[in-house]
């Protein structure tokens, strides 16, 4: 990926969104994306089907692996409850500290915390470090080759409980047939399949998975 995207959407931001306003931050990135260059953020059609979701589970606990430049995470913050916080994982060091400038501008530093470093070195001591014992409603987006093992890890560690959402992005493209074919056969989890297109591209498909977990 263009590794100098970050920065030049948070340039664009910053020019061209109105400081505080979530919706608007959300609606400027679309455009930029629609109209100048793609980027690896869910995007205004999936991120519709996240919205969604996301309101249907109502969560308190929010758990997000993968959070690039902030945009998914602002689309559900905006829709948090009252006390309702967001935990988003990010591993690279630039995007992160893109995210933190973006979610600040919107306003939403109190409602989403990032935390930085590799989803199997963060996700052992988040419940902790974060006060969390449980995690009611997670949204995977980040290397496909790690869904299957960090859903694992999630079980593993007792951080999704009777009822979760878990939201899986990117499933049919760039895909992740491991976590397909782990989830779609467990009898631990209830799957639905949202078949849509890839962020910003008309004509190339892509799917967002939904997996309730049910133990
Ligand atoms: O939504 C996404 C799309 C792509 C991606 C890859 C290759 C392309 F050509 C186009 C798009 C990569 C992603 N990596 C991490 C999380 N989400 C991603
Ligand atoms: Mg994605």
């Amino acid at each position: 990926h263009d590794e100098e995207f970050p920065p030049r959407i948070l340039d664009h931001v910053m020019k061209n969104a109105i400081k505080g306003d979530v919706t608007n931050v959300i609606d400027v990135i679309d455009k930029y994306c629609w109209s100048v260059e793609i980027a690896m953020n869910v995007g205004d059609v999936k991120g519709a089907i996240l919205d969604k979701s996301f309101l249907e589970a109502s969560p308190k606990n929010v758990l997000e692996i993968g959070c690039y430049c902030g945009y998914s995470a602002l689309r559900m913050s905006r829709l948090l409850k009252e006390d309702a916080k967001i935990f988003t994982i990010e591993a690279s060091s630039q995007y992160a500290d893109v995210a933190q400038e973006i979610i600040s501008f919107a306003g939403m530093e109190k409602k989403v915390q990032i935390l930085r470093g590799l989803s199997d070195e963060v996700l052992p001591t988040i419940a902790e470090k974060c006060g969390v014992r449980t995690f009611d409603f997670v949204f995977i987006d980040h290397a496909k080759e790690l869904y299957k093992r960090d859903l694992i890890m999630l079980e593993n560690l007792g951080l999704i409980r009777q009822g979760t959402t878990i939201m899986a992005d990117n499933v049919i493209f760039p895909g992740c047939p491991d976590y397909l074919e782990y989830v779609r056969n467990s009898p631990k989890f209830e799957c639905t399949n949202y078949p849509s297109k890839l962020e910003y591209c008309e004509n190339r498909e892509d799917a967002m998975e939904k997996s309730i977990y049910l133990p």
